[in-house]
C-alpha cells in the first residue's frame, strides 16, 4: 500500500509537459481557436476530438509552430513545454520540431528507402558520428515502431513499396528517430484499415511509455481506446477537458454529452 500521501501522489501521476493558456488563432479574420487554455500530462495519450472544422488540428499544430508554415495564420497566446515558451523568438522552429514531431493523416514517406527515410532525421540534425551509431538508431526506431520483424531483410526496399499501415508505422519510426519527446498525431488511422489501425494503436500505447502523445481523431471508440485524456473542442473552443473515462462516462457540459451520444458530429 502506498505511503504517499493522496495529492502528492496525485502531483505526481500527472505531470504536465505542455500547458497552453489563452491560446487564438486566427486565419485571416477566421477566428479558428477561441481562447483556449489546457495542460497535457507528460508519458500519457491525450486525444482531441469534436467535429469537423471545430479546431482540433489548429490546436494540435500550434504545438510544434506547423502554423507558421501557413501564411494568413496568426496565433497568440501562450504555449510551454516543460516551461519553455515555444514562441520566443529565440526557438528555432526546425529544433523544435525534432522535439515535437508529428504523424500525419496519410501515410507520407520520402521517396527513398526504408533505412533512408529513417536515417533522414538524425542525418540532417548530425544526431550520429558513424554509420554503426546510425544502423543502431534506425534499427532501435523500427522496433520501437512494431516495424523491424516486417522489413529488417528490405531496408534498401523503397519505403512507398509497404502498405499502408506499415507506411504509417515506418513515419513513426522516422518521427522517434530524432528521440522527440512529444509525438503529435493528426488523425494517423484515417486512411487504415481495422487490423492496421489496431496495430497503430497498440503501438501509441506502448510508445506512451516514453513519449507524451496527442492524438486527433474523429472516432470516439479510438479515443476511449488510446487516450489517458481526452480534451473535447466545438466551434474553435475547448469545451471540456479531462480523464477519458469522466469525459466519455460522465461528460459536465451538454455540448460534450450531446457530441458523443452522436446528436451532432
Ligand atoms: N489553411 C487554412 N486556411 C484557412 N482556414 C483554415 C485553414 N485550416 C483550417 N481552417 C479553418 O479553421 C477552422 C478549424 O479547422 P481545423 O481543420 O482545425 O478543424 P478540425 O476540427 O481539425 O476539422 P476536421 O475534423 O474536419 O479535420 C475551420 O473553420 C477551417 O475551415
Amino acid at each position: 500500500m502506498s505511503e504517499m500521501p493522496r495529492d502528492i501522489e496525485t502531483a505526481e501521476m500527472t505531470e504536465t509537459k505542455i500547458s497552453a493558456s489563452k491560446v487564438q488563432v486566427y486565419y485571416g479574420d477566421t477566428h479558428a481557436i477561441k481562447d483556449v487554455s489546457v495542460d497535457i500530462e507528460a508519458r500519457a495519450v491525450t486525444a482531441f476530438i469534436g467535429p469537423s472544422g471545430c479546431g482540433k488540428s489548429t490546436f494540435l499544430r500550434c504545438l510544434n509552430r506547423m502554423n507558421d508554415t501557413i501564411d494568413i495564420c496568426r496565433v497568440e497566446g501562450d504555449i510551454k513545454i516543460d516551461d519553455e515558451d515555444i514562441y520566443d523568438p529565440k526557438v528555432d522552429p526546425v529544433q523544435l520540431r525534432a522535439k515535437v514531431g508529428m504523424v500525419f493523416q496519410k501515410p507520407n514517406p520520402f521517396p527513398k528507402s526504408i533505412y533512408d527515410n529513417v536515417a533522414y532525421g538524425p542525418r540532417i540534425h548530425g544526431l550520429t558520428r558513424k554509420k554503426s551509431e546510425l544502423d543502431e538508431v534506425v534499427a532501435s526506431s523500427l522496433q520501437k515502431a512494431g516495424l523491424w520483424n516486417e522489413v529488417k531483410d528490405r531496408l534498401d526496399g523503397p519505403g512507398t513499396g509497404l502498405s499502408g499501415g506499415q507506411q504509417q508505422r515506418l513515419c513513426i519510426a522516422r518521427a522517434i528517430a530524432v528521440s522527440p519527446e512529444v509525438i503529435l498525431m493528426d488523425e494517423p488511422c484515417s486512411a487504415l484499415d481495422p487490423i492496421a489501425t489496431a496495430k497503430v494503436e497498440e503501438l501509441i500505447d506502448e510508445l506512451r511509455a516514453n513519449f507524451t502523445i496527442v492524438i486527433v481523431t474523429h472516432s470516439m471508440q479510438q479515443a476511449a481506446r488510446v487516450s489517458q485524456q481526452t480534451a473535447f473542442f466545438h466551434m474553435g473552443n475547448l469545451v471540456e477537458v479531462g480523464a477519458t473515462q469522466d469525459i466519455f462516462t460522465n461528460p459536465q457540459d451538454k455540448r460534450t454529452q450531446d457530441y458523443i451520444t452522436g446528436r451532432f458530429g
